[in-house]
């Protein structure tokens, strides 16, 4: 089989290389117009509040998702080190259903008679294929990566200066556009680029259709809580 490579002539990562590649519709991600309005101050609260039902249901099915990449770093890793930053993450969960919990009651959001919306039930079912011990380490990681990066990016966007963020969204917003939320991301990068670097070539184009359907998935999320189905 032929080995991936580590990305472009230019001696840029896979994951790297496949953001520029990709970049419109990464843009199209981690740019969305339901983030742009967050920044400018001029989102629809409605809107906000069908993205953090909707929000919470997907994070209880992140759960299992993640509990799987674990388990795929235990048996297929060759660096003990993923294994803490992949539980690190999941063990920030349980903080995070927390914290739905308390921002839900503060903008009167019924959590659990929230029914999952068409887009939200069709990423969950991504996940849980991808929680299936077919799919590789290397695929399910590079998927992580990306789905992390998408909030992480999309958030910091709204904390950047000049932006007009409310105040009272500034806490969401560094749920996941904080500096270490940040770090955290690159370590996940880190871990994706070294298995595709040593992936044989099926698996690193299994991983970068993952990564493509990642960006498609959340773009349909974004759209779900703007209030397009
Ligand atoms: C839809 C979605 N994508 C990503 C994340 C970040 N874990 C999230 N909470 N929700």
């Amino acid at each position: 089989m032929e080995r991936g490579g580590n990305g472009d002539a230019n001696g840029k990562s896979t994951t790297a290389t496949w953001t520029n590649l990709h970049r419109p519709i990464y843009e199209r991600a981690t740019r969305h117009p339901f983030i742009l309005a967050i920044r400018e101050g001029t989102v629809d609260i409605p809107a906000f509040k069908r993205w953090l039902g909707q929000d919470y249901i997907f994070v209880r099915d992140f759960v299992p998702f993640l509990a799987s990449v674990l388990l795929k770093a235990c048996k297929q890793s060759d660096d003990p080190s993923d294994m803490e930053v992949i539980l690190g993450g999941l063990a920030s969960l349980s903080d995070e259903l927390s914290w739905f919990k308390s921002e839900a009651s503060k903008w009167d959001v019924h959590l659990y008679t929230t029914a999952p919306q068409k887009a939200n039930l069709e990423y969950c079912r991504f996940l849980q294929s991808l929680a299936s011990p077919e799919v590789s380490y290397i695929v399910a990681v590079t998927a992580f990566w990306a789905i992390e990066t998408v909030y992480q990016e999309s958030f910091a966007l709204c904390l950047e200066s000049g932006s007009e963020t409310p105040a009272e969204l500034i806490d969401t917003c560094r749920r996941w556009g904080n500096a270490g939320f940040g770090q955290y991301c690159q370590s996940i990068q880190g871990i994706a680029d070294r298995c595709l670097e040593k992936a044989p070539s099926d698996e690193v184009k299994k991983a970068e259709e993952a990564f493509l359907s990642v960006l498609s998935y959340e773009i349909n999320f974004w759209n779900m809580s703007c209030g397009e189905s």
